[in-house]
């Protein structure tokens, strides 16, 4: 076991807790419950083997309070790309607020930051048990989202004029960051406003989460596609399944689902280059699979393989780049090399996009989702800030916005995790590229 790194594991107070818990029942958590973990290579990436110890706050119930209940006000925002479970946490939020701090009352921000800004005229949404009560069947977010920068003070002000003292934030990275900036404002202007973030996304590209919410989910719905994709090659001579799966900078559904599916040959992420020609290239691996067993299954993780799609699509309003279609390249590339060699083949492309995020949760994410939503009302209301609710290796705790900000999760292809996915394939390790590539900042 190597020592502690510097994580600074530390949550950010707005002061004194003197009001006492009205929760009727229940084991509080002290702040000072720290819970010990032994952070694998799969969690954060660090030499061959090791494992981390690192001490993280216990989530739960406080015992004493920092706000009034009947005097606070509470919002919810949702930004980013859609997820399933958003609706589930809003709903335990909501549920939370009320029925046991018994707060004033909840309100909803629409389309993401927009929402504060007066310009862009979205109404405010009245939040209450009854018009949350069933929102958790549907997948989506009540709320609506949106992409794009809006400046932290204007944010600030719309919080200033509604009389909030606590802001959820629901989101991936770049609202995290966007979470950081509104709390960097708060405390310039000296203002007692608690922020308290919910990591959201399927990519699970956030730091210091296991799985963030949604991503079970995601993958089960591409589980159907990579069936779909088996039964087609099978159906045909020389049959190629081709399935593409989010993951812009991440891998992790591609991976995740390839374990779930064995019947996966190859599987190419963002986090893997590969080489597309030569004796080891995926071209003359794919045709050795074929001459073997007639058939092959090939999942793409969307953000695989962009040095080979030689375009710069630009970025997204929030700065996200925008992918080149990894899949037309390499159906392009297959035509023409098995074209080359009079090759037969029969490829079927499924591309199941945003089907695998707009679905609502499925029980794993929903249980998931409202333990977050608890936890998160619970830190707020003990006047905690500057952090999000996290599931680290199952435990429920309370991290650092610096810490999950600070960079992206991406698959660590020198984990055992990675191993076991090309376990499962079988594909050659001669067609990657043996560098990982460099992080996004
Ligand atoms: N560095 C940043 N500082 C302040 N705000 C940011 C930053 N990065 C992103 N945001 C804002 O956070 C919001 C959400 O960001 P983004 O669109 O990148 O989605 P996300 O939260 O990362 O979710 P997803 O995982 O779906 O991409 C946007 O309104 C965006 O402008
Ligand atoms: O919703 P948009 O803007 O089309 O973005 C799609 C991106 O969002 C994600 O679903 C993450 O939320 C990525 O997997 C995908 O690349
Ligand atoms: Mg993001």
């Amino acid at each position: 076991m190597d020592h502690a790194p510097a994580f600074n594991t530390s949550i950010p107070t707005l002061g004194s807790c003197r009001v006492d818990n009205p929760l009727p029942y229940c084991r509080y958590v002290d702040d000072s419950s720290k819970m010990p973990l032994y952070l694998s290579d799969e969690i954060i990436e660090m030499p061959d083997g090791q494992n981390i110890a690192c001490e993280f706050e216990e989530a739960g119930p406080r015992k004493r309070i920092y706000f009034d209940p009947p005097k606070t006000k509470c919002a919810i925002v949702t930004c980013g790309g859609l997820c399933p479970g958003i609706n589930d946490v809003i709903r335990a939020i909501v549920m939370s607020a009320h029925h046991n701090y018994h707060c004033a009352g909840t309100f909803g921000i629409r389309y993401g930051l927009q929402g504060f800004i007066p310009r862009y005229r979205h109404e405010i949404m009245e939040l209450t048990p009854d018009s949350v009560r069933e929102i958790h069947e549907f997948g989506g977010t009540i709320l609506a989202s949106s992409r794009g920068p809006q400046p932290p003070e204007e944010v600030v002000d719309a919080l200033e004029r509604m009389n909030i003292s606590i802001l959820f934030m629901i989101g991936g990275d770049g609202t995290m960051k966007a979470a950081q900036a509104v709390t960097g404002e708060v405390l310039r202007r000296g203002l007692k406003i608690a922020v308290v973030g919910i990591p959201k996304t399927i990519d699970n590209d956030i730091n210091f989460v296991t799985r963030s919410f949604g991503f079970d989910t995601a993958v089960e719905k591409a589980t159907e596609a990579i069936r779909c994709a088996h039964i087609e090659a099978l159906g045909a001579p020389g049959g190629v399944g081709m399935v593409k799966l989010m993951g812009r900078e991440s891998g992790f559904i591609a991976a995740q689902a390839s374990l779930a599916l064995k019947e996966v040959n190859f599987v190419l992420v963002p986090e893997a280059p590969f080489e597309l020609h030569g004796p080891d290239g995926f071209l003359a691996q794919l045709k050795s699979r074929l001459e073997l067993r007639q058939h092959a299954v090939v999942v793409v993780a969307e953000g695989a393989g962009q040095e080979l799609c030689r375009v710069d699509n630009g970025h997204d309003p929030s700065g996200n780049p925008i992918l080149g279609d990894i899949c037309d390249v390499l159906r392009m590339e297959i035509r023409k090399y098995f074209g080359s060699i009079n090759f037969p083949y029969n490829l079927k492309y499924i591309d199941p996009s945003y089907i695998i995020r707009s679905v609502p949760a499925n029980a794993n994410d929903r249980t998931y989702c409202g333990f977050l939503g608890q936890h998160a009302v619970h830190a707020a209301m003990a006047g905690k800030t500057g952090m999000v609710v996290s599931r680290l290796q199952d435990r429920y705790l309370y991290l650092p916005l610096e810490l999950v900000t600070a960079k992206r999760r991406k698959l660590n292809i020198r984990s055992n995790y990675w191993r076991s996915v090309m376990e499962s394939t079988g594909q050659p390790q001669g067609m990657f590229n043996c560098a990982p590539k460099a992080e996004t900042p």
